[in-house]
């Protein structure tokens, strides 16, 4: 969808001159205007804060094992009502253990997180939702076939970040969108038709109190951006870190940057923290169609399968220079005069 529209132009007539100049989009444009309107509900309800209740109040734990907060499940129950009513055949929601199964004669499957960051429920940061949409794939024998394509597979993604506007950035395979909520009208408008990724940049995003657990090339990498001017990169960097992948992967996709989540020597963080099919994937269709790129330190994520609904996968994606030397420290490649010791030690990057 590249959007010739202008600034201001409400997403439901931005998904109508999608659908006119490519009619097989119609569907997923019907189920984004759905997700949107579930969007403009939940983004309301948080707005009026404590006001609406303990938001925060903890509940049973999911199938990953996190504990649900009181707007994981109203966010999981608002969005999954949206899409009943459009053509969805199957969800996979973080929020619900197994795949669930909506319109069996639709088109289209939703693998979704009903509300990203949740640890920032409560304290007034920035928290989310993410979605991915696929064709439906018909095996009544099993309800994950429609997930176990390459995220390349998309249609369509998306987030929404409910931040200080709400904003939902959006991708129908030919660019990535960003719109805002008109809170006085209820609708999103758009801002950027094309959001670009600068090729190179200076900040990362990283958990860093994970540090000691990372692997070496994460480590390696890590260090040699601390290092600034007086190291192999050259240059100061800055680090932001909002424990909230919407909100970061909205100023990566703004100002560039690069995301790491890593996998890591802590028990089940193998493969990060980050779920392939509601987190991982969507966001690298966003990033890779605003010219940035997406991997998980080995292959490129679009091309990951996943075999299980909340598959984890690590996540390097943003401005393409820092993916790609992120990569070439994995893939040993050739040290740098002056690279960290690190690398030196374990001859990582030896030839
Ligand atoms: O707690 P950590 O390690 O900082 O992890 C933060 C990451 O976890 C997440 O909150 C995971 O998403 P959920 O809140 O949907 O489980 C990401 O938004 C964020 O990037
Ligand atoms: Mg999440
Ligand atoms: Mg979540």
């Amino acid at each position: 969808m590249a959007i010739s529209a202008a600034i201001g132009t409400p997403l439901e007539a931005c998904l109508a001159q999608a659908v006119s100049a490519n009619p097989a989009l119609k569907d997923a444009a019907t189920v984004i205007a759905a997700v949107a309107r579930s969007a403009v509900e939940i983004s309301e309800r948080i707005g009026r804060g404590a006001l609406s209740g303990d938001l925060a109040a903890a509940g049973e734990h999911n199938s990953d094992g996190d504990v649900q907060k009181a707007l994981d499940v109203i966010a999981h129950e608002s969005v999954t009502a949206a899409l009943r009513a459009a053509p969805v055949a199957e969800v996979a929601s973080e929020e619900a253990e197994e795949v669930m199964r909506l319109n069996p004669d639709a088109p289209l499957a939703v693998a979704i997180d009903p509300l990203d960051g949740s640890s920032n429920i409560g304290v007034n940061m920035a928290v989310g939702m993410i979605f991915g949409i696929r064709p439906s794939i018909k095996d009544p024998a099993n309800p994950l076939a429609s997930f176990t394509t390459p995220g390349s597979a998309q249609i369509a993604a998306g987030f929404v970040t409910y931040g200080p506007a709400t904003a939902l950035i959006l991708t129908l395979g030919d660019g990535t969108q960003s719109y805002v909520l008109d809170r006085a009208e209820g609708q999103f408008r758009l801002t950027s038709p094309a959001m670009s990724v600068p090729a190179s940049a200076k900040e990362f995003a990283i958990n860093a109190s994970n540090a000691r657990h990372w692997d070496a090339p994460v480590k390696a990498y890590i260090e040699d951006c601390q290092r600034g001017t007086e190291g192999p990169r050259d240059k100061d960097y800055n680090m932001r870190w909002l424990a909230s992948l919407v909100a970061d992967i909205q100023r990566v996709l703004t100002r560039g940057g690069v995301f790491l989540y890593p996998g890591d020597a802590r028990k089940n963080y193998a493969r990060g923290r980050l779920r392939l099919l509601y987190e991982v994937a969507p966001v690298a269709m966003l990033v890779e169609q605003a010219g940035g790129a997406a991997t998980d330190g080995q292959t490129r994520i679009l091309d990951l399968v996943a075999t299980g609904i909340h598959e984890r996968a690590p996540l390097v994606c943003g401005s393409t220079e820092e993916v790609s030397c992120v990569a070439a420290y994995y893939g040993g490649g050739k040290p740098d005069a002056g690279r960290s010791p690190l690398f030196g030690q374990r001859g990582l990057m030896r030839s």
